[in-house]
Order: C-alpha cells, then sequence, then structure tokens
C-alpha cells in the first residue's frame, strides 16, 4: 500500500504545488486528474522518493520515503514518464530492458528471465537487436514500460501513456495496464483523457490547484461538472445518456445496453 498523508510540497519555498493531499494506493487502476499545473506530477515524483515532502508524509509499503534513497524506492514503485524517447540511451532494446536489473545487481540469469518476461508483457518479442530510437511512438511507449516492469516493481505509476498514441497503440497500452493490474500491481495513471478514465480507472482522484477536490469512484467523478476543472466529458457519456442508457463504461458496454433495448 502507498500511502499519502498530509501532503505538502512547496518549490523554491514560494511556489505551493501541493496542498494537504491524503491518498491511498493499493491493487487497483487510479486515475490522477487534474488541469495543467494542478500538481499531478509532483505528487506522482512523492510516490518514489524523487520528490521529498515538504510537509506531512509518504509511505510505500511501510518505507518513509524521507529515510530511503530513490533506488531503493524504484525497487517498489516504477515510473514511465512521458516521452519516454529522453530516457533511452542503449543501442538496442535488449540493453535498454537489461540496464535496470543489471544494475540491482542480479545474477544474469535472472537478468535475461526478467528481460524476457518484460518484453513478453507489452509484446515486444522479436524486438531485441532494434534500436530503441528507430521505434514507433507506441512501440517506444511500450519499451518504457518494460525497462520500468523489469525492475519488477508493485506499482507503477504512467504519465500520459496514451497521449499521441493512434488507437490500436492505445488499445495495446490498455491491455497492458488491465494486465498489471490482474498480476497484483497498483497503477497510478496520470492523464488528461477522459475517455480512457472512464474505460480503465477503478478510482479517480481530482487535484485542482494542488488540493484534492475528489478522490471516488468513476460513475462519481463524472457526475461532477468537470468544465469546471477544464475537463472534458466523454462524448460517449453524452450519447448514452441521450439514448436512455445511463453511465457504461465503453463502446462495447453501450451497444450491448442498446442490443439489450430492441
Ligand atoms: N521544479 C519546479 N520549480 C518550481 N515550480 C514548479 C516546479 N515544477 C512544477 N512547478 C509548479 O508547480 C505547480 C504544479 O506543477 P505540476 O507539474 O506538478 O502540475 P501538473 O498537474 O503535473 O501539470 P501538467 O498537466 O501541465 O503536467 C505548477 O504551478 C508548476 O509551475
Amino acid at each position: 500500500m502507498i500511502e499519502v498523508r498530509n501532503l505538502w510540497h512547496i518549490y523554491n519555498g514560494k511556489r505551493v504545488a501541493v496542498k494537504g493531499v491524503d491518498l491511498t494506493i493499493g491493487n487497483e487502476i487510479v486515475a490522477l486528474v487534474g488541469p495543467n499545473g494542478s500538481g499531478k506530477t509532483t505528487l506522482a515524483k512523492h510516490l518514489n522518493g524523487l520528490l521529498k515532502p515538504t510537509r506531512g508524509k509518504v509511505i510505500v509499503d511501510g518505507m518513509d520515503t524521507r529515510k530511503h534513497s530513490v533506488a531503493e524506492l524504484a525497487k517498489t514503485v516504477g515510473y514511465v514518464f512521458q516521452n519516454p524517447e529522453h530516457m533511452f540511451f542503449e543501442e538496442s532494446v535488449l540493453k535498454e530492458v537489461a540496464f535496470g536489473p543489471k544494475n540491482l545487481g542480479l545474477s544474469d540469469e535472472e537478468i535475461e528471465k526478467r528481460t524476457k518476461w518484460a518484453l513478453k508483457e507489452v509484446n515486444l518479442e522479436g524486438y531485441e537487436d532494434r534500436s530503441p530510437y528507430a521505434l514507433s511512438g507506441g512501440e517506444k511507449q511500450r519499451l518504457a514500460i518494460a525497462c520500468v516492469l523489469a525492475m519488477r516493481p508493485k506499482y507503477l505509476i504512467l504519465d500520459e501513456p496514451t497521449t499521441g498514441l493512434d488507437e490500436e497503440n492505445a488499445k495495446s497500452i490498455k491491455r497492458i495496464i488491465r494486465n498489471l493490474y490482474s498480476e497484483g500491481h497498483g497503477v497510478l495513471l496520470i492523464t488528461h483523457e477522459m475517455e480512457l478514465v472512464l474505460e480503465l480507472a477503478d478510482r479517480v482522484v481530482l487535484l485542482y490547484n494542488g488540493e484534492k477536490i475528489f478522490d471516488g469512484d468513476v460513475r462519481g467523478f463524472f457526475e461532477l461538472e468537470l468544465r469546471k476543472y477544464d475537463l472534458d466529458r466523454p462524448r460517449l457519456l453524452d450519447i448514452s445518456q441521450r439514448a436512455g442508457i445511463g453511465f457504461v463504461r465503453n463502446i462495447e458496454d453501450f451497444v450491448k445496453a442498446l442490443e439489450m433495448r430492441t
């Protein structure tokens, strides 16, 4: 369990980015949403110790982030950054994924096992010898997830994992996230894409001006006046409501509900 208790983050002694946030994350998919500058990245960087609390506490599976290094915490909380190509530096996909486990000082056998597993998990088997830079946007995103997965973290933070991807690639990322959840991982999904929230999240946390405005189920979240927070309501929900069907999570459920009616 990740526990955030009354967390405050103030940059340079004056810019208050996170204001008294409480939050827990277990084996679930939590969407972290809010307009630009609302504090999402700042909050997420606390979960693996990249930032330390100005006030309050973050406890990751019993470890106080102030008392543990980022390297230590990264074994438990993996962070897949936005624009993953900035993080690649090896000449092949295989070396890129093996880098993390190597750094942990694992045996060659264990490194190979983890690398293979991570590449399989993101469906990049057969790409081992390719250059990370020569991959498509969707493949780069999957490679970035594999690199973090190879560290076997229990929790994953994914920052805008589907932004800029076409539908096919976005689908594949969604499948990976669902798999990770069913394998017992906790996932924190930072996103501006409300369709993704609707389809995937168990819970939604809304930040606004650094404060937690909402923390609850997806249905409750979409009952909020989202325009007030610069967020869009998914079109599917409007269409479904107009059709008299009400709350659905994806197009398949909408079509099923339509068919049942006829
Ligand atoms: N290193 C920094 N130094 C000073 N202020 C910062 C720093 N990083 C972020 N901020 C400020 O803290 C506030 C929260 O920023 P943060 O990046 O956490 O928001 P966000 O919700 O992730 O935004 P976005 O959706 O645009 O990525 C913003 O006002 C931002 O300008």
